[in-house]
């Protein structure tokens, strides 16, 4: 039976629908999907990347240098970039890599470990180097030489907060008895806060945040603290991994999470707020490692970063807030001037490649053999 109160609704949807349809008739869209069928931004950057090392640089670099003008390259590397003469060598393979013609900064980390000693952080600091990166040992992929306890790298986060050196933290626990949806959470409580109150003045990126936690942590934490965010994390949940069977392109670490967290992250990366910037963690391992019986995390969004992520302020109703996120605050963040020049993206749609090339081997993308609705036109 329907009542009166239903019948009126449903003449509501009707006509709701009706209007609809007459403004698609006249070949018209809504007043803000008008506005914003291209979009041109002030040239992003990357705060957060691995690039590998070898052949593989020849598709990760021009992919990445498309749409960005610099990036932030992990360090690790196997064996891991420890040394200022590493990252620099690193760094010129890199720049061999990128196409005639294009411009693209890559700019160097080292990787912390037990060993590292406080002149090689002034060292690199003197020789251009940005960042050092925390990987707990055993956290994630190639972290087996990362730090073993906080403690034993006090004397280095002495010297990097002196030298003004950027702290990048990969935030899990590794503890076996705490779950791994936790992982990320319990590192802000039992690690995070006290190297915090310990190193006031250090600047901390807590990087590829994926909860609720993380962001309402790093949102009142003041203004040493902030976070990168990936594009993946924005758009998916943990239910990305299981649709219709096992999906090891979408396992990554620290691993999606529940769609509460999505939408934090969401809220987060739109809010307009400084402390949130754009790290794609584009993370590529060969096809093979990843659909394999113990699969590498790491998801490859390289080829489309910065599409997917106006797919999602784009979902959020917030596509005014991409460049503060893509283009300044990481700028900012850094103390590196903001880039000149812009890229433009246009509501387009195109379908991702099955795979690329990979050196020896092939490289499953993210959406690979999808449509995307956004596509960066220059
Ligand atoms: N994010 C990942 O799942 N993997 C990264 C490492 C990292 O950023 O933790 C990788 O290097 O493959
Ligand atoms: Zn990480
Ligand atoms: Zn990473």
């Amino acid at each position: 039976m329907v009542d009166a109160a239903e019948l009126l609704w449903l003449s509501v949807i009707d006509s709701m629908d009706a209007a609809h349809a007459l403004r698609s008739a006249m070949g018209e869209s809504g007043p803000m999907q008008a506005s914003t069928d291209t979009l041109t931004l002030t040239r992003p950057d990357d705060w957060h990347l691995h690039l590998r090392d070898g052949e593989v640089l020849r598709t990760l670099v021009p992919h990445s240098a498309a749409q960005f003008a610099r990036a932030i390259v992990m360090p690790n590397l196997r064996p891991p970039v420890t040394t200022t003469a590493q990252a620099l060598a690193y760094r010129d393979r890199i720049l061999a890599a990128v196409p005639a013609g294009v411009a693209f900064e890559p700019l160097m980390t080292l990787y912390l470990t037990d060993q590292i000693a406080p002149e090689e952080i002034r060292r690199a600091r003197a020789a251009g180097v940005v960042a050092a990166k925390l990987y707990p040992a055993g956290a994630t992929t190639n972290s087996d030489s990362g730090v073993t306890g906080l403690r034993t790298v006090y004397p280095v986060l002495e010297a990097m907060q002196r030298e003004g050196m950027r702290l990048l933290v990969h935030g899990e626990v590794t503890d076996q008895t705490v779950d791994l949806f936790d992982r990320e959470a319990a590192f802000i409580e039992q690690q995070l806060i006290p190297l915090r109150r310990d190193f006031p003045e250090l600047k901390i990126v807590m990087e590829h945040i994926t909860t609720r936690e993380a962001a309402q942590y790093v949102a009142g934490a003041g203004a040493h603290t902030a976070a990168t965010i990936t594009a993946h994390h924005l758009l998916y949940n943990r239910n990305a991994i299981f649709t219709g069977g096992i999906r090891p392109h979408y396992y990554c670490l620290p691993v999606l999470k529940r769609e509460t967290h999505r939408v934090a992250l969401v809220e987060a990366a739109t809010s307009g707020s400084n402390k949130f910037f754009l790290g794609t963690d584009s993370a590529p391992h060969a096809s093979q490692l990843k659909e394999h019986a113990m699969g590498c995390a790491g998801c490859y969004t390289g080829h489309a970063a910065l599409e997917m992520y106006a797919e999602a302020f784009d979902q959020a109703g917030a596509l005014d807030k991409l460049e503060g996120f893509a283009s300044f605050h990481g700028a900012d963040f850094y103390g590196l001037p903001r880039n000149q020049g812009t890229v433009t993206l246009k509501r387009e749609k195109w379908t991702v490649p099955d795979s690329y090339v990979y050196g020896e081997a092939n490289l499953k993308p993210l959406r690979a053999g999808e449509v995307l609705p956004w596509k960066v036109v220059a």
